[in-house]
């Protein structure tokens, strides 16, 4: 996984030299041409999503995630940034290019047709009714290009009387019916930051969404449109809560039940050192374990499965581990099957010795550090690309290249405001 800058050029080359051959990959069902394409490269791997273009429309953090992923599995996102913004918020735009377009314009909503003639998928962040809106909803853009994939993300979906409301993670969660069950016992609901409807219900969705639509599209020839709701897609990673109720695994209020934070084994304990250890040790075999690396005798304790005992269980647990560091109970436990793992911060992932051996984190050309795309395939690895983020308009005049304009209408466009390049910046 450790990408060298020569590796990523070839991944970039292959992808801009070649567009109309790799695009056929997806495009086209027969077999042949996916031949074809591995041939052009000779050695080596060509990522999964090699080939597929994608316009994403600049959002807030969900769409952003889904267009990374895209990316990272190798293919060619576009963000559409809005002119007159000096910066983006977009953390998340690994390997992406960035052109700046305004869409207030009709021009400027000509210029976004033409690429979205030209592409596999389009991703739209937007309130529902807002592309609409611009003349460039699904009936717009499918009559033009009717393999298109049109994505939209949004927090309540295309219908229903939430459809036009304003919303973040919370929101959606709240709404999934699974921000109820989070949360420590007699205290209020608690987000897990915006984890779960922005990213794994939201932008993970999403992308999972746009590779069924690719790979039915290589069968049936045609788009789609995509409705990804967060409520929708939080409740659906959550799917275990509605199904396990019949374990009785939700019988008790939340916070005191096994998996919530109620048993004294599946929870979180603090370090002398003030750092934390997390306990996961369910299963009677791996509790037992456990007991033994803690010191601890089970002819002392009550039963595991005591539930009105658990607080008093809870209460030993705490006192014993606050008498070692994190480090002197990571080497207690390592090795065992006890359930016990350190709660690494996002600064020492890197350096533990199972991710250093996994290369599951990985250092970008700036220095910083993020996980590497997951999960690995074997033959068509994910290559995240290592180069710093794109500068808002970085690529316009390249994109606008590559889809076709002349360069005297990138001339006018530029004159007209209706686009904006940023190329300066970014050779500062
Ligand atoms: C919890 C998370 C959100 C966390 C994000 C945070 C990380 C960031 C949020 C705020 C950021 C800070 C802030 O920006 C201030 C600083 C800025 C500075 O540059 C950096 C530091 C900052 C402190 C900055 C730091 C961080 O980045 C932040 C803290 C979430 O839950 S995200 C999920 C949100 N929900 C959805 O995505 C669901 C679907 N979308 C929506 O419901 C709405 O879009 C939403 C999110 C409610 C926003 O509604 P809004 O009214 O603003 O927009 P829309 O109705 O969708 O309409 C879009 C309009 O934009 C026009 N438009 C779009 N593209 C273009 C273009 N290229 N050219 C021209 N115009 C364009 C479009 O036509 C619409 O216009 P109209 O309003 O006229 O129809």
């Amino acid at each position: 996984m450790n990408m060298k800058p020569q590796e990523h050029q070839k991944r970039t080359r292959i992808k801009t030299t070649t567009p109309t051959i790799l695009c056929a990959c997806v495009i086209n069902p027969r077999r042949a041409v996916w031949h074809e394409v591995q041939n052009l490269k000779g050695t080596g791997s060509i990522m999964a999503l090699a080939g597929v273009r994608v316009i994403e429309l600049a959002g807030l953090a969900p769409a952003p995630f889904c267009g990374m992923i895209l990316s990272d599995f190798g293919a060619k996102v576009i963000r559409v940034d809005r002119t007159k913004v000096a910066m983006t918020v977009d953390t998340q735009a690994r390997g992406k290019q960035s052109i700046a377009l305004n869409l207030k314009n009709p021009k400027g909503v000509a210029v976004l047709k033409r690429l979205c003639v030209q592409s596999d998928v389009v991703l739209e962040p937007y309130r529902k009714g807002v592309m609409e809106k611009m003349g460039l909803g699904p009936d717009d853009l499918l009559k033009e290009n009717p393999r298109l994939i049109y994505a939209r993300l949004t927090g309540y979906g295309q219908s229903g009387s939430y459809a036009k409301a304003a919303g973040h993670d919370i929101n959606y969660l709240a709404m999934s019916g699974l921000l109820s069950m989070l949360g420590r016992s007699s205290e209020k609901p608690y987000a897990p930051l915006n984890l779960v409807a922005d990213f794994a219900g939201g932008g993970l969705m999403c992308a999972f969404g746009i590779v069924l639509a690719l790979l039915e599209r290589s069968m049936s020839g045609q788009g789609q449109i995509i409705d990804a709701s967060m409520v929708e897609g939080a409740a659906y990673v959550g799917s275990f809560m509605w199904k396990s109720r019949s374990l009785g695994l939700w019988n008790h209020p939340r916070g005191e039940n096994l998996l919530d934070s109620g048993a004294p084994f599946y929870d979180t304990y603090r370090t002398s050192d003030g750092k934390y250890m997390a306990v996961g040790a369910i299963e009677p075999q791996f509790y037992q374990q456990l007991i033994r690396g803690l010191g601890l005798d089970d002819a002392d304790l009550p039963t595991q499965m005591s539930v009105s005992d658990w607080p008093q269980l809870r209460e030993t647990f705490i006192r014993v581990f606050a008498t070692k560091t994190q480090a002197e109970w990571s080497q207690v436990f390592n090795g065992t099957d006890a359930c016990v793992t350190p709660v690494l911060s996002l600064d020492e992932v890197l350096s533990h010795p199972h991710n250093k051996a996994r290369g599951s984190f990985f250092k970008d050309s700036q220095g910083e550090v993020s996980p590497r795309p997951a999960p690995v395939l074997s033959r068509s690895p994910a290559e995240p690309c290592r180069s710093r983020d794109p500068f808002i308009g970085e690529h316009t005049r390249s994109v606008l290249k590559e889809y076709g304009f002349e360069q005297g209408q990138i001339d006018q466009l530029l004159s007209g405001g209706i686009v904006e390049c940023n190329e300066a910046k970014a050779r500062l």
